[in-house]
């Protein structure tokens, strides 16, 4: 038996479609929903996700705005318009494209968003409520996964959760979601001692690491739903995830496939936190 896959572009579309009738109603009362991306630096990998961010917005009826900057950009000139989008009543969500370059504050950056127009979730003021249990905006890389293990039907409660990866962009949001659904979590990292020890205890395994194919069949529970977050380039220039999916699909009983599983989902997890953004304008 091979592993059920979660198709990330199949329920892309469907969920994109729910979210285009929603921002057609918005517009229809005169509030299109608004995107602004910014983007410092050449790297080509950030290019295209910037790319396909503006183009999903388009395709779901929202408007995108993108300001690419040069590499050694002086900071106050990202600050100066990250404060003239904050103050754009048009304007629903603003986006800065991690990593920035080493000579910006990432961390000042994003404090100088305003909580309610950060999509991303990574204001410090919206870390604090996701902890809280409270959230205001959900982070789309591990809000994607979420989606994915719900259109799965995968239980949660009580499902013993390994997590490798740490990141405040996806590890650390993706244990507070799953411990909010009564998972039991255990996070792994660099650090980690025995790592597959830990990943063969996981009912739901998410791999957030960055290391291509790290993760084999034989460090998966048999029947485990494997999640892959990992976006890693092969030398060939193609594609991979952080799991070795060809050893995986025989052991896990639900997958992801990399390209086409959580990196769709995390774009239209932000249209989800724009058009949210542009709801709550309304009130
Ligand atoms: N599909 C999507 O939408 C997205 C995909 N990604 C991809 O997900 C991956 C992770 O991204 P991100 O979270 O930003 O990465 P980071 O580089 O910020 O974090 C990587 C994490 O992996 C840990 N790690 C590194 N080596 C090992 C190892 N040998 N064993 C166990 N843990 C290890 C690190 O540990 P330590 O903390 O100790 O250094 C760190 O916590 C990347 O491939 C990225 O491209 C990212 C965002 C969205
Ligand atoms: N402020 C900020 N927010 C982010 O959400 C953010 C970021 N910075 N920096 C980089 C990471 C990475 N990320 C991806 C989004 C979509 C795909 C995606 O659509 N992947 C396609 C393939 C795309 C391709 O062909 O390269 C797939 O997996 O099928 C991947 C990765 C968002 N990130
Ligand atoms: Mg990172």
């Amino acid at each position: 038996m091979t592993a059920k896959i979660i198709d990330g572009n199949a329920l892309s579309t469907e969920v994109r479609g729910q979210l285009a009738e929603r921002a057609a109603a918005l517009t229809s009362v005169g509030i299109t929903p608004c995107l602004a991306v910014i983007l410092v630096g050449e790297d080509p990998a950030s290019a295209v996700y910037v790319r396909n961010k503006v183009a999903a917005c388009e395709k779901a009826g929202m408007i995108s705005l993108r300001d690419v900057y040069a590499a050694d950009v002086e900071p106050a000139l990202v600050f100066a318009r990250i404060a003239e989008l904050n103050a754009d009543p048009s304007v629903h969500g603003i986006l800065v494209q991690l990593p920035l370059p080493k000579h910006f504050d990432s961390e000042a950056i994003l404090e100088s968003i305003s909580p309610e127009k950060d999509v991303d979730g990574f204001h410090a003021e919206n870390v604090g409520a996701l902890m809280q249990g409270n959230p205001r905006f959900i982070p789309c890389t591990p809000y994607g996964v979420m989606k994915m293990l719900e259109s799965a039907k995968v239980p949660l409660k009580g499902a013993e959760v390994v997590i490798v990866g740490r990141s405040n962009i996806v590890g650390k949001p993706m244990a507070m979601l799953l411990l909010a659904q009564s998972c039991t979590v255990t996070i792994c990292h660099s650090q980690s001692r025995d790592l597959a020890f830990h990943t063969r205890r996981a009912d739901i395994l998410v791999a957030a690491v960055g290391r291509a194919k790290m993760i084999t069949g034989d460090m998966i529970k048999p029947g485990a739903t494997v999640i892959d977050v990992g976006i890693n380039r092969t030398a060939e220039g193609k594609l991979c995830g952080d799991v070795d999916f060809e050893t995986a699909k025989e052991v896990a009983g639900v997958i992801t496939p990399v390209p086409g599983g959580v990196g769709p989902m995390t774009i239209t997890m932000l249209l989800a936190n724009t058009l949210e953004a542009a709801e709550r304008s309304l009130k």
